[in-house]
């Protein structure tokens, strides 16, 4: 049983919140271009700070050597808009700097610790024991009294910030937490057929979720895209030209290939893009997978309108869709057409989830609505909905 914030008295006690608001960011990292997950833990954050609790924020930002792996000093000043508590932002994590930012902390204040991934070890998983005995755990463990874990869309990792500190403090569920565990909880409950939709860059992530879901009878067709769609097309033989096989070689996926080649010859339930779209002359091109020209010098970017209607018509049969991951590079128009066109089909079947940070900015962008549960986790919501356990979760129970 998990407890929550309801079990909690909270004045002038320190807390250090776990929160998810791993985020878009705009172009040159000059900013956030995407602020959904940092709206979804102002509940949360302010509850903490109206009941008179010391605040510590807890959080992560992109992945070494990505684009996208910045500080949380926009973050913070983007909370302190949202916030009507006052948010400061401290460059230390675990440093004597973030032990004395904590203490200075009074009842009411919060404070942005900084990015838990600019420290080696919190990129590493670890059993929640050893993660306890890491440099971040026990650097900050010492000025908190209890741990609320809200990062629902990080719960799936077993890194130190999500998993070590309910060995060392009383471990709360925060609001977030509580909401996503009990909608997404209950997948068995929806209707059938169950379709889901695969994008996005997360290929480790949605070839293992698409294995558990097939294993457990709990989706009827797994549809895939983006580049999940294009490795699991070069899985099966396909050849869509140098400029795609570099690209998933370049963003390491390589290895990918032979995992979703052994899921694909597994299950016939997956279905593969008919058609991609590249760039030719600046203008969007269709090209039918096997017609693909060898010579083409631009990387699959979407999937092509033959994929789209074939995709539609499962989609708009089933009872649930689960969707995580854009079916293509939606940021730019020429390659939005199939994220537009499969999310809103989703959109409109009778039970729908959709989840992940860059798929929620999706939906967004393309003012696509509708939906019946937006999740704020991509990879977590699916590792749920699979029937596979998710260590924050499992960390916070013990
Ligand atoms: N065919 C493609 N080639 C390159 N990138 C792609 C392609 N399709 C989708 N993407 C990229 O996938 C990214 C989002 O993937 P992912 O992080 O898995 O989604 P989420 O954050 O919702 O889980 C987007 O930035 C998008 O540009
Ligand atoms: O964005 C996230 O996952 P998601 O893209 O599956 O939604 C989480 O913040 C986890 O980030 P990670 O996949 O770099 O561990």
């Amino acid at each position: 049983m998990l407890q929550t914030l309801d079990d909690l008295d909270l004045e002038g006690v320190a807390v250090g919140v776990r929160i998810d608001i791993n985020s878009p960011l705009a172009n040159g990292n000059d900013g956030l271009a995407d602020d959904a997950r940092l709206r979804a833990h102002v509940e949360t954050l302010s509850e903490l700070a109206e009941r008179g609790a010391r605040v510590a924020v807890l959080a992560h930002q992109g992945r070494p050597g990505d684009d996208d792996f910045s500080t949380l000093a926009a973050h913070a000043d983007r909370l302190d808009e949202l916030l009507d508590a006052p948010v400061g932002y401290c460059d230390a994590t675990f440093s004597a700097a973030a032990r004395e930012a904590v203490a200075g902390l009074d009842p009411g204040d919060l404070v942005v610790l900084e990015n838990t991934r600019f420290y080696a070890e919190e990129y590493m998983e670890f059993e929640a024991a050893d993660a306890a005995n890491t440099h971040l755990v026990e650097g900050l463990a010492p000025v908190l009294d209890v741990y609320v874990n809200d990062a629902f869309a990080a719960a799936h990792r077993s890194q130190p910030s999500l998993v070590g500190f309910p060995e060392r403090l009383p471990g709360y569920a925060g609001r977030v937490m509580e909401r996503e565990l009990d909608v997404l909880g209950a997948i068995e409950e929806t209707p059938t057929p169950r379709v889901y939709l695969l994008g996005g860059a997360k290929v480790g992530d949605s070839v293992g979720v698409a294995r558990s879901v097939l294993e457990r009878g709990l989706a009827d067709t797994v549809l895939t895209a983006g580049v999940v769609g294009n490795v699991c097309l070069l899985a099966g033989g396909a050849e869509l030209g140098p400029a795609t096989s570099e690209f998933v070689y370049d963003h390491g996926y390589w290895d990918e290939i032979d995992r979703a080649g052994d899921l694909l010859d597994t299950y016939d339930e997956i279905e593969v893009p008919r058609d991609v779209a590249v760039e030719r002359d600046g203008e969007r091109h269709e090209v039918a997978v096997d017609e693909f020209p060898p010579a083409a010098d631009s990387p699959a970017m979407d999937v092509g309108g033959r994929t789209v209607s074939a995709y539609a018509e499962v989609i708009e049969s089933a009872g649930t869709v689960i969707l995580n991951g854009p079916a293509g590079v939606f940021e730019e128009e020429t390659f939005a057409h199939g994220t537009r066109d499969l999310y809103t089909a989703a959109a409109g079947a009778e039970y729908s989830i959709v989840g992940g940070g860059d798929t929620a900015a999706a939906i967004r962008q393309l003012g696509i609505e509708g939906f019946s549960h937006v999740s704020t986790g991509g990879g977590a919501s699916l590792t749920l909905l699979a029937g596979d356990s998710l260590p924050a979760v499992e960390a916070l129970r013990a």
